[in-house]
């Protein structure tokens, strides 16, 4: 019998709670979180701030009272404060203030991500919001109920900047999309698609304001203003969604770390202390796409990353197989997923790499309800011809193909091999010359 202790139970705490409590009963698993709620989906947020489902409650897919009934002991509004990583012993504050301290064999780290947040001017001014937790979101929620907040600028066009900018035009705000590239999605997206992504967005009255610095936020109590390097935007709220970092207090003096600051695991999760893992947005990940140690802040990652360490900590060994970055995005009718890397960072990585584009209807043309057309890129590398990355877009839900690009630069798989994979054809589904074919046959 070990004494486990996971430090943070969200996606990853919970998932490691989980692992543990119904594999190896036989262990003593405590959980600590600093927040009064666990398991909160976060890639829900937009589509509860823009009323596309009834409320919040689905989001939560997990609770103290659930780890309880499966053995565990929870500690809920209670952070961890300081870690002796010598005598194995953890010191945290419970809800009332109280001091106690708590003895592990083995320690999960899952203390997430936070949100960046830019050194601007005015960056505390009143309706300058993140959002990360539940508790940001109903207060987004609770502001945008008032009638006087008609203009929402978002910094930042990544996932949850693009996600968020739909759901408050649905609200009926006037939007304002901010970022510094200049496009939206640039990490994980060549030109083509972020093309299709902009243009989404423009015609459904989102105004864009791409390859334009914000320098300072401006009002007098609340905020009125964002002043960027090249226009003045009105902003009765704003949004600051430029990325997150990891959440690494309790390890930065004691752990190595990677260049970002996330704890630097190995294939176990095991940080560089034997018997302290760390795992979801606190950790880096294996990333097969440029086979070397990396930082990618998804929910994914955080299950499975905590399914390793959970095996590990328990006495079972087992090791992740690494990741792709494998990612999607919805907005209003546009669908797009993608995995791996685009072509311009692999392109920037030194990767002589290479892209195979097509373009086709998913079914054949005698199809003529609910077909629409696809679009996808390969990215692969010249000379030992792997994939290494793979893109697609559509009107219509062709996301379940990404997982096997996912999967193809996992193992490794070559250009030329996708190019005769056995792709079953049916009517209903797709072509007998499909576009993943085409666009591995048409590799150069
Ligand atoms: C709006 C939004 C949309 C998203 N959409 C998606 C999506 O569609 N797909 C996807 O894969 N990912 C998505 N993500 C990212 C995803 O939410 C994160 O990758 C995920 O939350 C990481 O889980 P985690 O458990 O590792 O960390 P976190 O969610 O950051 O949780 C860390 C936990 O640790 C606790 N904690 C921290 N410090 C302490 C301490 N000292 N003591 C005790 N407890 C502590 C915190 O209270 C928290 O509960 C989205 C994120 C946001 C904000
Ligand atoms: N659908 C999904 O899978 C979702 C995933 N997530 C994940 O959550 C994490 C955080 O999401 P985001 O905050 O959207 O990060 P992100 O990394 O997706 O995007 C950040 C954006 O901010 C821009 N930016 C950086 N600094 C800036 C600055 N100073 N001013 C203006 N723009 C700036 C970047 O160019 C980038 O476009 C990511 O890892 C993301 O993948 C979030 C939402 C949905």
């Amino acid at each position: 019998m070990s004494k486990i202790l996971i430090v943070g139970a969200n996606h990853a705490g919970t998932s490691a709670a989980k692992t543990i409590l119904t594999n190896y009963p036989e262990h003593e698993v405590t959980v600590l979180d600093a927040n009064s709620n666990i398991s909160f989906l976060g890639c829900g947020m937009a589509l509860w701030i823009g009323n596309q489902i009834s409320g919040p409650e689905g989001l939560f897919y997990s609770s103290k009272e659930q780890l309880e009934s499966l053995g565990a002991k929870v500690y809920m509004q209670s952070p961890a404060e300081k870690i002796d990583y010598d005598h194995k012993a953890v010191y945290a504050k419970d809800m009332d203030g109280n001091e106690f301290s708590l003895n592990y064999d083995k320690l999960i780290l899952a203390t997430g991500s936070l949100p960046i947040i830019p050194n601007l001017p005015g960056k505390d001014l009143e309706n300058v919001q993140k959002v990360k937790l539940y508790q940001h979101a109903q207060d987004v929620i609770a502001r945008l109920e008032n009638p006087d907040i008609k203009n929402v600028v978002v910094v930042g066009a990544g996932y949850i900047g693009v996600e968020l900018a739909e759901a408050f035009e649905r609200h009926g705000k006037n939007v304002t999309l901010i970022d510094v590239a200049d496009t939206c999605l640039p990490t994980y997206y060549d030109e083509p698609f972020t093309d299709m992504m902009r243009e989404n967005l423009r015609e459904n009255g989102i105004n864009l304001a791409f390859g334009e610095t914000v320098v300072e936020l401006k009002g007098d109590t609340k905020v009125k203003e964002v002043v960027t390097d090249k226009n003045t935007y009105p902003a009765d709220m704003v949004i600051l969604s430029i990325g997150f970092r990891p959440n690494n207090e309790l390890g930065k003096d004691k752990l190595k770390l990677f260049k970002n600051g996330a704890y630097l695991v190995d294939k176990k999760q095991q940080t560089s202390i034997e018997d302290v893992y760390a795992i979801g947005d606190c950790a880096t990940v294996y990333d097969n796409s440029i086979q070397d140690t990396n930082y990618i802040a998804l929910a994914t990652n955080s299950v499975r990353s905590a399914i390793v360490a959970a095996h590990n900590a328990a006495g079972s060994f087992i090791e992740s197989p690494g990741v792709q970055g494998s990612n999607g995005i919805a907005i209003y009718d546009l669908k797009m997923v993608s995995t791996g890397l685009t072509l311009k960072r692999a392109i920037g990585l030194g990767i002589d790499a290479l892209a195979t584009d097509f373009e086709d209807f998913q079914k054949p043309e005698f199809i003529e309800e609910g077909n629409e057309k696809v679009k996808i890129r390969i990215v692969y590398d010249k000379n030992t011809r792997r994939i290494i990355g793979a893109q697609m877009a559509s009107k219509h839900d062709m996301s379940m193909g990404i997982h096997m690009f996912s999967l193809a630069i996992q193992e490794q798989v070559t250009i030329d091999k996708l190019a005769l994979t056995d792709i079953f054809f049916l009517p209903h589904f797709n072509k007998p010359y499909n576009y993943i074919t085409m666009a591995a046959i048409s590799a150069k």
